[in-house]
């Protein structure tokens, strides 16, 4: 629980599937306060390794650990009550129930919780706050009296972004948080994650195979490339280098998407 411990690391973390390996021996820290997009050409392991840091899969070998902690053996359930959170899996909306309604129900089950320490005795009123504060935060407040069934498709993308703050992890996981959504929708959701940045407690983590939306967001990308991870650095630099873009990416620069 200290500053001296990167908030997420995994140290020689591998899955085999079979005689497949496919996260191999990945050792990567994530601090505090940054957004880090994983990035790979399809079948690279990304997803796979994402599924190990959330628990959704178990290691092979190798470890995650979470401020020092280690996660070995702990459920999906576990991770999440410790500070592991993954947008849009996690969390399903109520539609007959309002905005605010769903967001308290989170914050509330996020309480009862016995790991956090300092909302196990959350009053009543301070999970209202709590919840009044994350709608504010994902710009939902106007709405907060809506059936979720009414609202946009963006809007509970908002929610479900809301709804995960109200979890209150420590890593916020993304799996391309942009697939999927219209033209107008994008912004939004971009606009959310770029707002969750400046609460530099928390760590972002996303996969993501668009290149305008890693240049927008991230401070940090790594490469998984079969399995392994084969570049780490700053976005324009890992980009750019030579590595990445023949041997492994096999694109030009100036393309539409990093991988695949
Ligand atoms: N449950 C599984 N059983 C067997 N093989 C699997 C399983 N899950 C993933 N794999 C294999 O592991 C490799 C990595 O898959 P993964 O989905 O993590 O890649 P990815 O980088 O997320 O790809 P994409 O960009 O296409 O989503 C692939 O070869 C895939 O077929």
């Amino acid at each position: 629980m200290t500053s001296e411990h990167p908030v997420l690391e995994t140290r020689d973390l591998t899955i085999r599937f079979g005689g497949h390996v496919a996260v191999d021996a990945v050792s990567c820290a994530f601090q505090r306060g940054t957004t880090t997009a994983i990035v790979g050409p399809n079948g690279a392991g990304k997803t796979t390794y994402f599924n190990l840091i959330s628990g959704q899969l178990t290691a092979t070998s190798g470890k995650v650990l979470l401020n020092g902690e280690d996660l070995s053996g702990l459920s999906v359930a576990a991770r999440t009550d410790r500070g592991i959170g993954r947008a849009f899996q996690l969390t399903n909306l109520f539609p007959s129930l309002t905005v605010r309604e769903n967001v308290r129900l989170v914050a509330q089950a996020r309480a009862r919780r016995g790991y956090d320490l300092f909302s196990v005795a959350s009053s009543h009123v301070e999970l209202i706050e709590r919840a009044e504060h994350v709608l504010a935060e994902v710009r939902l407040i106007e709405k907060a009296d809506q059936t979720v069934a009414a609202l946009s498709h963006g809007d509970q993308r908002k929610l479900e972004v809301a709804m995960l703050i109200a979890l209150q992890p420590q890593v916020l996981m993304f799996d391309e948080p942009t697939a999927g959504m219209s033209v107008d929708e994008v912004p939004v959701v971009l606009d959310l994650i770029a707002g969750l940045k400046r609460d530099t407690d928390r760590s972002i983590l996303l996969v993501e195979h668009k290149m305008d939306v890693i240049r927008s967001l991230a401070d940090r990308i790594i490469v998984l490339h079969n399995g392994a991870l084969v570049a780490d650095g700053e976005p324009a630099e890992v980009i750019a280098s030579p590595i990445v873009q023949q041997a492994y990416l096999g694109r030009e620069p100036e393309e539409e998407t990093v991988d695949a």
